[in-house]
């Protein structure tokens, strides 16, 4: 791949298997900002990664690292052992797709059309074959509106291929914006708060569709505010607080965890009501109700 190397430095999981992504000391300063400082990160095959994090912790900068929008101030990642350059359409052309925070479909385009400009990284066929529209060009786009439509069907979306894309309910955006980041056969998704601003059903159904990606082998890392998501989904979970890697673990480790509960928190301040103090006021609140009770029984 143009612009790419080989590297050796990729530490093989447990199980043998090389990780998918390999991010190593990622720092991403702006001016006098770090925002995201020596961050390391394996995704493995068939993983599904979540990352979270308060907000302004550098999840999305990550990302941008990740993707090649930004070009890390220090660190390397790889992909499949290759080291990725920092140019988006390179990063996607070896295998990586990704989702926004905020939306960006074509709103003036159909749905079906939104997934065939995701698949335009896949399409060989160069601009005369498009100009002249000949047997090769349209062999290859009979092919895309294939694959762009088994993708809608996995999205459950094939019955709204030809609505325009900003007619679709809110929730239907986000899995637009999954099927067309599918359309580039992707070994790893990238996704940016799939969930916000859907409802506990939709956020449900999103939980299913990831596992569905996961189990067509595709490797998933996932941002994400909403941590019963993240928690019910994730085979791993790593923190994010003001730039660097707190912790990474288990869900059930992560959740246990005080040092994320406290930044997620807040340290408690000096002089905060200890248990204590806190079993005293329980007991003096119970003493009330319990006169408030007599007082009320009382002909
Ligand atoms: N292009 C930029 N220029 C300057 N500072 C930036 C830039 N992008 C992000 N930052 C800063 O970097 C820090 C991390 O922001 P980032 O958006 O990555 O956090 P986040 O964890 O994704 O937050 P949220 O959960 O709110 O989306 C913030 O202080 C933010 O203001």
């Amino acid at each position: 791949m143009t612009g790419m190397t080989t590297s050796p430095t990729t530490t093989p999981a447990p199980d043998g298997t090389h990780p998918v992504l390999h991010a190593t000391g990622v720092t991403m300063r702006f001016g006098g900002l770090t925002a995201v400082r020596s961050v390391d990160l394996a995704v493995h095959p068939r993983e599904i990664v979540g990352l979270i994090g308060p907000n302004g912790a550098g999840k999305t900068t990550f990302f941008n690292c990740l993707t090649g929008l930004y070009t890390p101030t220090e660190g390397t990642v790889t992909y499949r052992d290759t080291v990725l350059p920092p140019k988006p359409h390179l990063v996607t052309q070896a295998g990586i797709a990704r989702t926004f925070q905020n939306i960006r479909l074509f709103a003036n385009m159909t749905v079906l059309e939104n997934v065939l400009v995701g698949r335009h990284t896949r399409t060989k066929e160069g601009l005369f074959s498009a100009l002249l529209r000949g047997p090769g060009f349209k062999k290859a786009e009979r092919e895309s509106t294939r694959r762009a439509m088994e993708l809608l069907d996995f999205t459950g979306l094939a019955d709204k291929a030809d609505h325009l894309s900003r007619n679709l309910p809110y929730g239907e955006q986000r899995k637009l914006e999954i099927a067309r980041a599918l359309a580039s056969d992707p070994g790893l998704l990238l996704l940016d708060e799939p969930t916000a601003g859907m409802n506990p059903q939709e956020t449900r159904a999103t939980e299913a569709l990831v596992r569905a990606i996961r189990d067509q082998g595709i490797a998933v890392l996932v941002i994400e505010h909403d941590m019963r998501f993240i928690f019910n989904l994730c085979d791993r979970v790593a923190v994010l607080v003001q730039g660097e890697k707190l912790t990474e673990g288990t869900s059930d480790a992560v959740q246990a965890d005080e040092r994320v509960i406290a930044a997620y928190l807040g340290t408690p301040f000096e002089g905060a009501p200890g248990q204590e103090e806190l079993a005293e006021v329980e007991a003096a609140e119970a003493q009330a109700d319990a006169r408030a009770d007599l007082t009320e029984d009382t002909p």
